[in-house]
């Protein structure tokens, strides 16, 4: 057993990369990734909608496969690994979770809005009955203080969070608001804290690297940074940083740059490079999977998707919200006689 801090990852390729896919992922090409990610020796390996379990809707687009076959096909291939789920209260319900659990989950992240943690005592109570391990994922904790968030993070851990998670959704932090966030958290509670980073301003994994030294013991990457907006943290080139700093993740960074260069990578719709618009999110604080609700909005209403993400981030909109973009940009393209 190696001496150096560990530090346990947690894959989300297969939940918040689908946002990058429009959510088409097929079967054969989850059962591939989740098996590279396995055999790599990654903890934890999410799958679900890129919105969570009962995330394909018209709201949030429908996926084209079903989480059923998902989970079956992750299942059937993870051998050491967690496989793990993301539950949005609201969206998805009791049944869906039994339903993730028979099919194989032995984790689940309840995700709300950082000033929400009270709507998740039911599922996270719920989680913990099913034998689950149970995450509490503090969604856009860039919006508030390091206080509240801290806040927030002890009703999650009252409820029995096993693990609390600081998430930057809107790829919004610098990485002194990822530390001042994750400290205040880690000083109030008594479970480990994660962070999750969304690299809209190019600082997904300086933000991680901030989030350990701050106490964080659980962190989020990606093959190649797929995921909303810019993306998430790029989980082969942290396990090599991570290296590098003397931390332990017990990954095989050969293992894990393969699955993202034979497996990810040919898959990926566009490079996910911090292109205009998905900077505009960090530097509006707008919600990364916004992103591309966004461009069908500007193109729709000939608008400059950068205005849209302004208006979003001046009005402060959150995850869920989703609907109202178009309405934003219908009200925008008015005022300019568009
Ligand atoms: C819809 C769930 C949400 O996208 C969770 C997440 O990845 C985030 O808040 O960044
Ligand atoms: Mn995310």
């Amino acid at each position: 057993m190696s001496d150096k801090k560990h530090i346990h990852l947690v894959d989300t390729t297969l939940r918040d990369g689908s946002h990058a896919v429009s959510h088409q992922y097929t079967t054969e090409q989850i059962a591939k990734i989740a098996a590279g990610l396995d055999e790599a020796g990654v903890e934890y390996i999410e799958v679900s909608h890129g919105d969570g379990l009962a995330g394909s809707s018209i709201n949030y687009g429908y996926s084209v496969t079903s989480e059923e076959e998902m989970l079956k096909a992750a299942n059937s291939v993870i051998k050491k690994g967690t496989l793990t789920v993301l539950l949005i209260p609201g969206i998805a319900t009791q049944t869906d979770l039994e339903m993730a659990v028979k099919l194989g989950a032995k984790a689940v992240r309840v995700a709300t809005h950082v000033t929400e943690a009270d709507i998740s005592e039911q599922h996270i109570g719920m989680a913990k009955r099913l034998g689950l391990k149970a995450f509490g994922f503090l969604m856009m904790s860039h919006m508030v203080s390091p206080e509240k968030v801290a806040e927030q993070a002890k009703l999650f851990e009252s409820y029995g969070a096993d693990i609390i998670y600081v998430a930057d959704s809107a790829g919004a932090m610098l990485p002194e608001d990822a530390y001042n966030r994750v400290s205040a958290v880690v000083e109030a509670v008594n479970v480990p804290v994660g962070f999750h980073a969304h690299n809209n301003m190019t600082l997904a994994t300086a933000n991680s690297l901030a989030a350990i030294e701050a106490g964080a013991t659980y962190i989020d990457g990606t093959c190649r940074g797929l995921g909303a907006g810019a993306g998430n943290t790029q989980i082969e080139a942290l396990v090599g940083v991570l290296e590098k700093k003397g931390y332990h993740t017990g990954i095989d960074l050969y293992k894990v740059m393969d699955v993202a260069e034979d497996l990810v990578e040919p898959i990926m719709q566009r490079p996910q490079v911090v292109r205009n618009a998905p900077f505009m999110l960090g530097y509006a604080g707008a919600y990364s999977s916004f992103l591309l609700h966004t461009y069908r909005a500007a193109k729709k209403f000939d608008l400059d998707p950068r205005d849209i993400l302004t208006e979003l981030g001046n009005r402060r909109m959150v995850g869920g919200q989703e609907d109202m973009i178009i309405d934003v940009a219908y009200q925008l393209a008015k005022k300019r006689g568009v």
